[in-house]
């Protein structure tokens, strides 16, 4: 039989099993041992099944939290894909529907069959893709977030996207919270952007590609996607949990939106934070969002502003590159509070296929932000040599200037 294994952590203050097999059953036949013969074989196929239970002792973390003492456990419980059609919708609302509002489950992991999952279409372009589009093969891509944008007009965008460019970033991204306005309509940002990257491309021969913020209604989204593709734009920026996982989907799967798929983790937050309920970051922002089609996914580094616990970022990037999975890898993006500083810890921890995004380590630097690009791209250059940051920024004004702003954590080789 086939189907997706959920894995959940439980608790419960008398009988786990008895919990887990309730569960099975809830979300899938609803009752089993008062039925007679005949209609259990007949719904035999669709009932679910606790697969695996591995009971893990008292925690005084989570009495203390929940005010009372619970048992834990690891469930795995089978959901028969015959019970549910091939969307993510139908996926999330039978693994984690209702009962993600019982409050003391968290969904760690679902595991597909194979047959099932290549269903789904999984990145366009991939981290191989997008190296082809920026022509860097040899170091992680490094990535810089325009600030202080609102209310600004055209002009000043290509201004400072240029200053961005000139800095040696591969890509530049609008922020989340930058939406179609009068002054920054979509067309016009990715139109005047690309003849301000091109006059840089031009003078330096650095190419710079820029991720347009992809916002609005969810019907109007395909048909403006489609028309930034016509108009060249060289990526979409999403805000995948502010509309849902399938809307990505469709985005992706679209052929005439042939354009790479940023993910942003806006939102997500709501879901993920908690290690007692909600959803694990390595299945929401790692598995899902690879399934469902973003070339790159943005998540909260293991040492920023909003920082997520080390081995849960390291989870998400082992989610996006598993090359066991018949997807595309998709670019691991750690972001929030990175500056040059960091760029050691980055590498070692997210390799070379990542990418170093930042906002305020750009548009911080004493030099702006063509001093911040400079400082990280010397900052990914002395890393990659074993290098330690301190002794290369005596070579280097620009990361001098930046680890006198914001330090430096140094990396034994
Ligand atoms: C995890 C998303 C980070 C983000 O959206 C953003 O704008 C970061 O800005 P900085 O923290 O680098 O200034
Ligand atoms: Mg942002």
């Amino acid at each position: 039989m086939s189907a997706v294994i959920a894995t959940y952590l439980l608790h419960d203050e008398k009988d786990i099993r008895k919990k887990a097999e309730g569960i099975a059953l809830g979300l899938t036949v609803g009752t089993w041992t008062d039925l007679p013969a005949l209609e259990q074989e007949q719904l035999r196929k669709h009932k679910g099944e606790v697969v695996a239970m591995e009971e893990l002792g008292e925690s005084e973390r989570t009495n203390a939290y929940f005010g009372k003492r619970l048992k834990r456990a690891i469930v795995k419980i089978a959901y028969p894909t015959v019970n549910f059609s091939a969307d993510l919708p139908a996926l999330l609302v039978t693994t984690f529907g209702k009962l993600s509002l019982d409050g003391e489950v968290r969904l760690l992991d679902l595991e597909f069959p194979d047959e099932w999952k290549r269903q789904f279409p999984g990145p366009r372009f991939g981290i191989s893709g997008i190296r082809e589009k920026v022509g860097v093969h040899d170091r992680p891509l490094l990535m810089s977030i325009f600030k202080g944008i609102i209310g600004r007009d055209l002009a000043y965008l290509t201004s400072e996207l240029k200053k961005q460019a000139l800095g040696g970033v591969d890509l530049v991204k609008d922020d989340e919270i930058l939406f179609d306005s009068e002054q920054l309509p979509l067309e016009k940002r990715i139109t005047e952007g690309k003849a301000a990257l091109r006059e840089v491309y031009e003078q330096t021969g650095k190419r710079t590609l820029y991720a347009v913020n992809l916002t609005g209604k969810t019907f109007e989204l395909k048909e403006k996607a489609k028309r930034a593709a016509e108009l060249g734009a060289d990526v979409l920026l999403f805000n995948v949990f502010a509309y849902g996982l399938d809307v990505l989907q469709e985005l992706r799967a679209d052929e005439n939106i042939t354009v790479p798929i940023m993910a942003h983790p806006a939102f997500s937050g709501a879901i993920t934070p908690s290690e007692f309920y909600g959803v694990a970051p390595s299945l929401l922002l790692g598995k899902l969002l690879r399934l469902a089609g973003a070339d790159f996914v943005l998540f909260p580094s293991p040492y920023g502003s909003v920082a997520l616990e080390r081995e849960q970022a390291l989870g998400i990037a082992r989610a996006l590159t598993d090359e066991q999975e018949p997807f595309a890898r998709a670019f691991p993006v750690p972001s929030a509070g990175i500056h040059p500083g960091l760029v050691p810890l980055l590498v070692r921890d997210f390799g070379l296929d990542s990418i170093v995004n930042a906002g305020g380590g750009i548009h911080g630097h004493p030099d702006g932000a063509i001093g911040g690009g400079q400082a990280f791209r010397a900052a990914i250059d002395a890393a990659l040599a074993g290098r330690l940051l301190r002794e290369a920024a005596t070579e280097n004004e620009a990361l001098q200037k930046a680890i006198d702003r914001w330090g430096a954590v140094e990396v034994e080789a």
